[in-house]
């Protein structure tokens, strides 16, 4: 059976960041993942998934300026020691919240930049997050994201992620398999799960073209998600889409993998 976790960045987005936590295990979710944590101390994020008896299985390291559009510095030669410190910073919130996955955004190309370069350093930096990372019990995952969500972003397509993967180690660094981002940018989800499954550390959902709830687009889900329970995933779905009206109300596509557990 799919186990799915509720994106606190994108979802109960009617409440305040830190009371979604109690709004996501009302709604029956068991696990939660979000995008950045360091606005809030980590005793009190710890505090409220204690509370509400969830667990927290992703978050990403630090993105760089968010707001002027940065998206990740893996990528990026002349920010190596901005991005090792971003390490250690989300390391220290992944202990305290018990994280076992750390998302680390490898960032936008910079144009004219030669690819040889980006593709050196992004290699050594996920080197070093994959040692780092190791001693925390945490597994560093990288994501292939579109370029019409992200123009510009260093890592588009499973093929690369697989091959820096490859190189790096599985066992070291593992693949976000985002089935938003593979549906628009290479189809064929199913047959991209199958293939990619040994280095497949987590996985994220939403429909397309809308990233709304599964069901509100183009893709067949209840196939996609018997496929991928039958090819033999185990670990978490994150629910990264944006609710169309209310996130309760758009829950519904979920009801049957929790009567099935019942
Ligand atoms: O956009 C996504 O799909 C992600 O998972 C990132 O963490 C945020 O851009
Ligand atoms: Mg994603």
């Amino acid at each position: 059976m799919p186990k799915f976790a509720a994106n606190l960045s994108m979802m109960f987005n009617e409440l305040p960041f830190l009371d979604r936590f109690a709004a996501a295990r009302a709604a029956g979710f068991e696990a939660v993942e979000f995008l950045f944590p360091y606005e809030h101390p980590a005793e009190e994020i710890a505090a409220r998934l204690k509370g509400s008896g969830l667990q927290n299985v992703l978050f990403n390291a630090p993105p760089g300026d968010w707001n002027a559009g940065e998206r990740g510095m893996a990528c990026l030669p002349e920010r190596r020691a901005e991005f090792r410190d971003g390490i250690k910073r989300a390391l220290d919130y992944a202990t305290a919240l018990g994280c076992p996955r750390l998302h680390v955004m490898a960032g936008l190309a910079p144009a004219g930049g030669a690819r040889d370069t980006l593709l050196a350093t992004y290699a050594a930096n996920l080197d070093f997050a994959a040692e780092e990372c190791a001693k925390a019990s945490v597994k560093p995952v990288i994501e292939p994201i579109n370029h019409r969500d992200i123009p510009g972003f260093f890592l588009n397509t499973t093929a690369e992620a697989a091959s820096i993967i490859e190189a790096l180690g599985p066992e070291r660094v593992g693949l976000q398999f985002d089935l938003y981002h593979c549906q628009i940018t290479e189809g064929d989800v199913t047959r991209r799960a199958q293939e990619l499954l040994p280095f497949i550390a987590h996985m994220q959902v939403a429909d397309t073209p809308g990233r709304n709830e599964p069901g509100t687009g183009e893709v067949r889900w209840d196939f996609v998600f018997d496929a991928i329970d039958s090819m033999g995933y185990r670990g978490w779905i994150g629910c990264e889409y944006r609710p169309k009206g209310e996130t309760l109300a758009g829950l519904g596509w979920m009801q049957k993998y929790r009567e099935h557990d019942a």
